[in-house]
């Protein structure tokens, strides 16, 4: 297995005042040596402020204030470039409220160090599952990745997944800067992307947990944004026409 280099996990936040001090800690624990960048859209709740203290105490921390909320896949953009620019070599996606185990996130490093240009923390391969979903989300969640599936043929069974490691070579190849899609139609842009470039996508089997606090940002409009788009993208090319090279 290669050596990763340095690991920038961020942590995108909306309203997770409570969630954020859990995750934190139990990232910290699960893999010490990485960083974590909380990218926060000036949550109500105070959350940046949060976010602040953690960073206060701990060197590994550090926080992305944004003016206000821009959805799921700008948060991820302005901490993808953030961590480009500090050199990073793995760039990981992982939710604030505890839906992604961070205890799993060594599975998703040692996929990326033996061969994995992306590695996908899944929730529909085998040995993947949900907890304490409800059925309408599980439902939804299932219908969506079999109407990507179709509409895309990427070979991908979690395309919707939001945990995540990139290479930051992925990152870099894919061309971040042409990615508008704003909720979590942004993490199927993104796979087609990777796809699209000819790079190695493993998908890892994780086991997501329903959050306890707080809520989902789940809304009409996400779902509408993620339907037209996957629809037009399965209607306007392959993802061959995304190849750079
Ligand atoms: N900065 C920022 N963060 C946001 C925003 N919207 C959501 N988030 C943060 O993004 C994470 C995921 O949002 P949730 O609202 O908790 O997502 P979910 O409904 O549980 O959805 C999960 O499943 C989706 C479908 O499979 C996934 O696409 C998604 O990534 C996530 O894993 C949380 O940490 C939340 O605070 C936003 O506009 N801005």
């Amino acid at each position: 297995m290669e050596t990763l280099g340095r690991v920038l996990v961020i942590v995108p936040t909306y309203n997770e005042r409570e969630n954020l001090p859990l995750i934190v800690e139990r990232l910290r624990a699960a893999v010490p040596e990485a960083h974590v960048l909380v990218a926060d859209d000036n949550s109500p709740d105070g959350t940046g402020a949060v976010a602040d203290d953690l960073a206060a105490a701990d060197d590994h921390v550090h926080v992305l204030h944004r003016p206000g909320k821009e959805g799921l896949g700008s948060a991820y953009i302005a901490g993808f470039r953030w961590g480009l620019a500090e050199g990073f070599d793995v760039l990981v996606e992982i939710d604030a409220d505890g839906s992604h185990r961070p205890e799993e996130l060594p599975k998703l490093l040692e996929a990326v160090g033996e061969g994995a240009d992306l590695a996908i923390g899944s929730r529909w391969v085998p040995g993947g599952k949900v907890v304490n979903w409800p059925a309408r989300r599980e439902f939804l969640s299932r219908g969506a990745n079999i109407y990507t599936r179709v509409m895309l043929g990427l070979g991908v069974r979690d395309a919707t997944a939001g945990f995540r490691a990139y290479r930051a070579a992925t990152l870099e190849k894919i061309g971040l800067a042409e990615v508008n899609s704003q909720g979590y139609c942004f993490q199927v842009d993104l796979t087609r992307r990777t796809v699209g470039n000819g790079l190695r996508v493993v998908e890892v089997p994780i086991t997501f947990v329903e959050r306890v606090h707080g809520t989902s940002k789940m809304s009409g409009k996400v779902f509408t944004e993620a339907l037209w788009r996957v629809s037009l993208w399965g209607v306007t090319g392959l993802p061959g026409r995304f190849r750079r090279h």
